[in-house]
Formats: C-alpha cells, structure tokens, sequence
C-alpha cells in the first residue's frame, strides 16, 4: 500500500499525540503492522500514538540522565567451565541461590565458539537491513509457523505497541523446518542451525546442573531417577523456539517500551544480547537494568520450571527499554518439553512443608492463552496456582 507520508505522520506523530483513530483511518494505521523499521525507513520522527503507554506503565528514568535506567546489576555468573570440573558442586550453590532469588543469572566459559555468536548477530543484523518488501514474506498470524516476522508483542490485540520488530524460529526438529527459514541474507540458515545446535547442548548441560541443584539428578546413574532422566530426554527432543528481537532508535523512548513486563513461557530462556543496554528484571519490586557482558549468556527461569520447581525457582518478569541512539539486537532462546505434554511440579518436591502449590499444565492451553490474550504480567502462572 502506498500512502501519503506527510498526512500519515500529521495524524500519527504528534507529540504527545491524543487523537482518537476513526474508521477512516484504519487503512492507514496497518503501516503500524509493518513494524518499527518500517515507519522509520518511511521517515517517521515523532512517536505515533499507537506506542505511547499510559503514564503508570512507562519506564521510569533518571532525570539528570534522560533515558538511562536508574539501577543496574550484574547477575549472578556462573561459570560453566567450572561446573564441569572439581568445583561444581560450589557452583551448584550459586546456582541454587541465584535461581531463587534472581530467576536469572549470567554464563560464563560456556564453550560457544564465539564466531558462532558472532554469525549469529551479524546475520540478525542483515536480515533486519533487508527491504521491507524480503523481510515481510514472512510475516503470518499463524502462531505455529515455522518462521513469523511481526511486530510489537502480538500485533493482533496489542492496544498500545511496543517499540519492536521480531522473527520467530521454530527450532525443532531441525532438519524438518531449516528449509522454511529465510533465504536471505545467503548465510542466515547455516549461521543460525548452527547457533541453535550449540545452544541446545548449553541448555541441556544447565538443565542437568540445575536438576541437580534441585536434588533430582546426579553426576553418577545412581543419582538418577528414571522420572528424571526421562525429562532430560524429553527436554532433548522438546520444543526450541527462537525469537530474534529488533529494537530500533527510539524518538521518545521515554514513552514506550521495547517489550512489556512479561515472563518467558519455557523451562529456560537463553538470552544473546549485543552491547547496548535494554533488558530491566524486576529485584525487590524495583525495575534493575541488567549491565551487558561481553560474551556471555543471560539465562532466566520460565514459568514452566518455575511450575515444575513446586515454585522454588522462580519467572521473573522483565521488560526492555529503548534508547534514542543506537539499534539494539537480542536473541532469546526458548526451551521446553514437546508440545502436548503435561507440566506438573516433580513428585519429589512436594511434601509436608512444601505442599503442591500449582495445577497441572497443559503445553497447548498455555501457548493458547499466550497468544490470545495482550499480555498480562503473570496472569496465567498466577491462575495455575493453589490458592
Ligand atoms: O531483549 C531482551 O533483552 C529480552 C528479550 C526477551 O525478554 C524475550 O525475547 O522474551
Ligand atoms: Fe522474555
């Protein structure tokens, strides 16, 4: 669709815009479904309404230093290095603690070749620089494609829009949904099966350390019970969904977000960031900027575990902000058991003291409810919950 540029940014780009949209504008406002990159190739300078969040939900910055977070913190670091030698069970301790009090923590020495992450983020990078015209192929409402270009968190429903383009890879079974994936930029297959291989092997490493953290797993077969050797297999073979996130310049970036507050839906999320700072956790009922660390993994708990953890471990809600500046990239790995199967907290953490403390889980209902609804903080984690 052609538009008229200079009437489409009179209409939408005020500062602070507070014009009701008509029926005859709507035509014009499905230029928000193209996504940020979109409205700024086209000239946009001024937020458009549609992004603009109520005043209780913006991020609150520092007045001295507009658009710079108050607080920042490095996580936890886990060494992974150490994790596999004589140390390990100090590092299952740190582990232990940063899982529940942070529900994230930063790896370290994670053996990921680093022009593996490196390919990864550069071909990102291209891919977003491609014409609207390539990048838009992909774009489906289809929630179980194996490739989705979109926009803001669900494009279909959001009120107010976040400040960010995505593409979503479906991961697993490789060799099944490689050939679906985008063509273009020439490397972008080989580049990201070979970081979502990689990943997959972390991921299951620090699934085992952190079954072992919980008591239910060991280094040696005696430690292991079958129900638990049995959700290491099922984590192998479960569902791997790449999410590659795009938060271009932002004009008033302290108007909007990059994503809303939100917990990961998986087991754990492991999250490559670039160097420009946007991922806030919330700590003690504060929102705390998490300080990016060169060739590190940032690694958070998803509901799924927290629910499998009888609550022990927890999803913490995080968001991103954007900056006036610079483009940020970020890629989240998501990571959980096959679709349809049930998450119920393990057997072995219920007892007296800590009595069942969520419902069973159904994999299909979950992924129904996020992807109909706007998102709602922790809305369906809470509802899972023996009151
Ligand atoms: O970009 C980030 O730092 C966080 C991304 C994220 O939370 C997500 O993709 O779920
Ligand atoms: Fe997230």
């Amino acid at each position: 669709m052609v538009i008229d540029c200079k009437c489409f940014r009179q209409k939408y780009f005020m500062t602070p815009p507070e014009m009701a949209m008509t029926n005859d504008d709507a035509k014009e406002a499905n230029e928000f479904q193209k996504g940020v990159r979109h409205l700024l190739e086209n000239g946009v300078r001024k937020l458009p309404s549609k992004y603009v969040l109520p005043l209780s939900d913006r991020p609150s910055v520092d007045k001295e230093q507009p658009t710079v977070a108050k607080s920042s913190l490095k996580l936890p670091i886990i060494d992974f290095a150490e994790l596999q030698g004589p140390n390990r069970s100090q590092v299952l301790n740190s582990l232990s603690s940063a899982c529940e009090e942070y529900g994230f923590f930063q790896v370290v020495n994670h053996g990921i070749p680093i022009e593996v992450i490196r390919s990864m983020i550069d071909v990102s990078a291209r891919f977003f620089n491609l014409p609207y015209e390539e990048r838009s192929k992909y774009m489906s409402s289809d929630m179980a494609a194996p490739v989705r270009y979109g926009t803001s968190m669900n494009q279909n429903k959001d009120a107010v829009f976040c400040w960010r383009d995505f593409l979503k890879l479906v991961c697993h079974p490789l060799s099944d949904v490689v050939s679906h994936w985008p063509s273009s930029p020439m490397d972008f297959r080989e580049s990201v099966a070979t970081y979502a291989k990689e990943t997959k092997y972390l991921f299951l490493r620090i699934m085992e350390a952190i079954l072992e953290s919980l008591g239910l797993w060991g280094a040696t077969k005696d430690d292991r019970t079958p129900e638990n050797d049995e959700i290491l297999k099922q984590l192998g073979g479960g569902s791997q969904l790449m999410v590659v996130n795009c938060f271009p310049p932002c004009p008033e970036p302290d108007l909007t977000l990059g994503m809303p507050p939100h917990s990961d839906y998986g087991f754990l999320t492991l999250l490559l960031q670039d160097d420009v700072e946007g991922l806030q956790i919330q700590y003690k009922g504060e929102w705390i900027t998490v300080e990016p660390m060169h060739n590190s993994f940032v690694v958070n708990i998803g509901d799924h575990l927290e629910i499998f953890s009888n609550g022990r471990y927890k999803s913490v809600l995080h968001r991103v902000f954007v900056n006036p500046a610079k483009l940020r990239l970020s890629v989240a790995l998501l990571h959980s058991l096959p679709f349809g199967y049930m998450v119920r907290p393990s057997p072995k953490l219920i007892d007296d003291a800590n009595p069942r403390r969520y419902k069973d889980t159904d994999f299909a209902t979950f992924l129904h409810y996020i992807s109909t609804c706007e998102p709602k903080k922790k809305n369906f984690l809470e509802s899972r919950k023996f009151t």
